[in-house]
């Protein structure tokens, strides 16, 4: 049985409490390890660490934070397999999808921010007319909070983690209490990496205790979340009282628009994939597919027909298309949409059903299921669902798409299928989201602003604007003798 441990002031060490919680193979259905529940004392030793640290890293050159940082991705690079192992049993996500995008992009995060630190630079501005400069110093924030959520586990704990380190901040880090694995196993890389100790700590537990615990903490400056909307909500009311810095990444209801002119094949390709990576357990997934009345019904047969040829099952089979879900508490709240659904408004095209694979009878699977609607209002539209299900819907014109599009209350991420630059020009200004692809999904350049609007977050990660957030700007204003 895996038990894994906190990393705190450097060391791996058991919760104080000496409380466990189990670990779920999701594939499997069986609990394979344990987990500290650390509590409020977990939390604060973490913080006595970070603020032990905080001085001497906050005043260590950039070029020796950089060096730090490259040296831990080299360390996840080194044992890639491992990880992306570890990856795929703690979330049931297939090995070859952890291998290739969720473990190599955990070293990228690191790499870029490593980089990124190196060129950041601070403004100023010269006021002429009062013989004055002003400059803004930005100084790293102190001890922040890191909190990660299941679906993309290293991915996202490392595109937080990674520039909080980089601004010279120390961390207090929380990934999910569901897939906690891979971040166990970057402790154990900072320590070969020789990151000093108390910089990065990494509290794992519940997030009602070990989270909010993170959360209340006078001394913890910043939040940077991701997680599910209600969470979010709640964060920021325990939040906000202290003036917290915060940095909400929440759900997605993402809109794919597409239209006639668009390049079929490629689209076709494309939404396969932003409808079920992941068992469509990615907050950018465009769950509500909207098409043009002209190519509906030839875009309902041959999307239907390759999402019936889709494999579900093994995670580690290099032929399967999607694995298990994250647990049994997820699959029921995914399934319970498709068992609840009114069927005057919808009707499923595809899927719908658990899946028992051979030697993984007691796993979470669900078939991706593809569901047609005609009111947008409903429940399937309008709520985050998180899972191999997305709904379908015809338009007639551009005014109408944008319309569907947006008359949800989230705001993350869209995508527009169409050769015409003019509608996808018009349509990015109109579209209420903080994240528009053309002709493309989940094309990702790590120096672009990333998060949402409406109920998806306040805030943006990525490039510089992940290190404004992680640091706090001062201006100062010399007047000079003319
Ligand atoms: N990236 C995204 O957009 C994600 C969206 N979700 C959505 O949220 C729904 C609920 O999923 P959950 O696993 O419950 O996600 P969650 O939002 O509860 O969990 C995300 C992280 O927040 C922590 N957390 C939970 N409560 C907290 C609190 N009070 N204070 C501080 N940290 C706390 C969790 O331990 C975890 O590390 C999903 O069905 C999905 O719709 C879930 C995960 C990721
Ligand atoms: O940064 C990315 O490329 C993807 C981020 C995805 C999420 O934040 C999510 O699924 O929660």
């Amino acid at each position: 049985m895996l038990r894994i441990q906190n990393f705190i002031n450097g060391k791996l060490i058991d919760p104080v409490s000496n409380k466990w919680l189990d670990n779920i193979n999701p594939a499997l259905g069986e609990v394979y390890g344990q987990i500290p529940n650390s509590q409020e004392e977990d939390v604060h030793q973490a913080v006595i660490a970070a603020n032990k640290a905080f001085g001497k890293w906050s005043n260590t050159s950039i070029e020796n934070r950089s060096e730090c940082l490259l040296r831990i991705a080299n360390g996840i690079e080194k044992r890639l397999e491992e990880f992306a192992q570890a990856e795929s049993i703690d979330n049931g996500k297939p090995l070859s999808l952890a291998k290739k995008v969720d473990i190599p992009r955990a070293i990228a995060n690191f790499r870029f921010f490593a980089k990124a630190i190196t060129q950041y630079a601070s403004k100023s501005h010269q006021t002429v007319h009062t013989n004055s400069i002003n400059f803004t110093l930005r100084k790293p924030v102190g001890i922040v909070g890191c909190i990660s959520p299941w679906n993309l586990p290293l991915y996202l704990f490392s595109w937080k983690i990674a520039p909080a380190l980089a601004a010279g901040n120390c961390v207090i880090a929380k990934p999910s209490e569901v897939t906690p694995v891979t971040a166990f196993l970057l402790s154990q890389v900072c320590q070969e990496a020789g990151l000093p100790p108390g910089v990065l700590n990494i509290v794992h537990g519940s997030g009602e205790h070990c989270g909010q615990n993170i959360v209340a903490h006078p001394s913890i400056k910043a939040i940077s979340f991701t997680g599910g909307t209600n969470t979010g909500q709640h964060i920021a009311r325990t939040a906000a009282p202290m003036f917290k810095k915060l940095s909400l990444e929440l759900g997605g209801k993402n809109p794919n628009l597409v239209f006639a002119d668009c390049d079929y094949e490629k689209m076709l390709k494309t939404t396969l994939n932003s409808s079920f990576a992941n068992q469509g357990q990615i907050c950018l997934c465009g769950s509500r597919i909207y098409v043009e009345e002209s190519i509906f019904d030839k875009f309902k047969n041959d999307f239907v027909a390759a999402t019936k040829k889709l494999i579900v099952g093994d995670p580690k089979n290099p032929n399967t298309d999607l694995g298990a879900l994250v647990s049994q508490a997820h699959l029921e709240k995914v399934y319970n949409y498709i068992k609840q659904i009114n069927s005057a408004e919808t009707k499923v095209l595809a899927g719908g059903n658990l899946v028992h694979p051979k030697g993984f009878e007691k796993g979470y699977f669900l078939e991706p299921t593809i569901i047609e609607v005609n009111n947008n209002q409903c429940r399937l539209n309008q709520e985050e669902i998180f899972g191999p299900v997305v709904t379908l819907m015809p338009f007639k014109t551009e005014k109408e798409a944008l319309k569907l599009a947006n008359e949800v209350r989230y705001g993350l991420s869209a995508t527009v299928w169409t050769n015409d630059i003019n509608r996808s020009m018009r349509l990015s200004q109109e579209i209420e989201a903080g994240i528009v692809w053309v002709n493309t999904w989940l094309n990702r350049d790590l120096r672009t602003p990333f998060g949402g609007v409406k109920e998806s977050g306040v805030g943006r990660e990525g490039g510089f604007e992940a290190l404004d957030f992680f640091t706090e700007p001062k201006n100062v204003c010399i007047q000079y003798q003319a």
